[in-house]
């Protein structure tokens, strides 16, 4: 609890350079020997000017607009992964995992890199696994005292390995923005209407147009953005995928629920559009709820560059405050039944609490995800 009422209020008044969690420590060693930074120098730990310029620069690639236009990518990636699963469904126990990981990892990287159909081994079988395998060792590394200091890590067999696959993700990547650039043609965004066109602009392409225009994008820091857009998007979308079929395996009366609302919205259609999302109410609370009771970034955390007063602490500056947004999701202003799945709070704006700040999925601040679209 303690932690939850520091975490709220020095949120608001935070004025320390942003980290993001568990990453601290892998941060200061990577800016020092540009190995982990190369890769991870997109949002994440970029500091002061640089990330509000990018941030700046970014931001506007992440709304409503933009997002409809992958809805037809979506809609046929998510189709391959129901036939892909009609295959072994009723013949067992399945580890659904797979399927999800998959599912998202094509949508990203069609979506952020543009990568066709053809290209797809490069997603399934290089790329992804890459970064997938980077984040490991970063987590844990950021997990291991041992291993912090880099004139020791580098000679571990990990610390070798992490700078191979950095190399790899490099080589992987560099051909794609190349080949993207020697393609691109001006467009404007509202060309892109996909229920218009079925045409979509990956990100990769957004930032192209950036550098273009406004000249502040080199190659590196697109390659970044675009590995940290990968990594920061697919194992956080695809645990939320994971978590919401659990719940709706194991809450009978729910999965009820939401199936004759889909069949409400979708009739014989299969096809998700922008204009069904807003009446897809009750799959909404449910997703929210998931992210709320089975939070998929359990813990966010900042470097604090001067003291923060609060009636009861002090955080001193250089210290790291990090906050439980568990905690938050259970905090006792949720009522008695907070730790509870109860999708219908959502239905009723009466029963959630007052104050905003006790619901962070996304976390809070000038550094939440850039993802989130509200
Ligand atoms: C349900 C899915 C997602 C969840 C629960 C989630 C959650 C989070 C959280 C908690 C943070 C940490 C913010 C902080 O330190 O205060 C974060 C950061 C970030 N997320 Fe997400 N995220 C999701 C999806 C995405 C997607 C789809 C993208 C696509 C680009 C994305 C990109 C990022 C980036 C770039 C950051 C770093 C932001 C910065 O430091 O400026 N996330 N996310």
């Amino acid at each position: 609890m303690a932690a939850t009422t520091v975490t709220t209020e020095a949120w608001a008044r935070c004025h320390c350079s942003d980290l993001w969690g568990l990453m601290q420590n892998v941060a200061d060693y990577g800016l020092e020997n540009g190995g982990i930074v190369q890769l991870w120098a997109g949002p994440i730990i970029a500091y002061g000017p640089t990330w509000r310029i990018h941030n700046k620069l970014l931001s506007p690639s992440f709304n409503q607009q933009v997002l409809n236009t992958f809805l037809p990518e979506m809609n046929v990636q998510a189709r391959n992964m129901v036939s892909q699963m009609t295959t072994v469904a009723g013949k067992g126990p399945v580890d659904i995992k797979e399927f999800i990981t998959q599912y998202i990892l094509r949508s990203v990287c069609r979506t952020s890199l543009g990568l066709e159909s053809k290209d797809q081994d490069i997603i399934d079988n290089g790329y992804a696994k890459a970064l997938e395998e980077i984040f490991r060792i970063v987590c844990y590394r950021a997990l291991n005292v041992d291993v912090y200091l880099s004139c020791i890590y580098y000679w571990t067999s990990m610390g070798r390995r992490e700078l191979e696959l950095v190399k790899v993700v490099k080589k992987m990547i560099n051909p794609i923005i190349q080949k993207r650039k020697s393609e691109l043609k001006p467009t404007n965004i509202d060309n892109y209407d996909s229920s218009t066109t079925g045409k979509f602009k990956p990100t990769l392409d957004l930032m192209l147009d950036l550098s273009n225009e406004q000249n502040v994008l080199s190659d590196d820091d697109i390659r970044a953005h675009l590995n940290t857009f990968v990594a920061a998007s697919y194992d956080t979308t695809s645990a939320v995928l994971h978590n919401a079929l659990m719940v709706l395996g194991s809450y009978p009366n729910v999965q009820e629920r939401v199936y004759e609302e889909l069949q409400d919205v979708f009739q014989n259609n299969d096809e998700l559009t922008k204009y069904d999302m807003s009446k897809l109410v009750y799959l909404e609370a449910v997703l929210k709820e998931v992210l709320r009771v089975y939070v998929a970034a359990p813990l966010v955390a900042r470097k604090i560059d001067a003291d923060i007063v609060l009636p009861k602490y002090t955080l001193r500056a250089g210290s790291i405050c990090v906050v439980s947004i568990y905690g938050l999701h259970r905090h006792p202003s949720w009522g008695p039944d907070a730790k509870e799945f109860k999708p219908e709070r959502w239905l009723n704006p009466d029963t959630l609490p007052t104050n905003p700040n006790v619901y962070a999925p996304f976390s809070f601040g000038k550094r939440n995800c850039i993802g989130m679209i509200t």
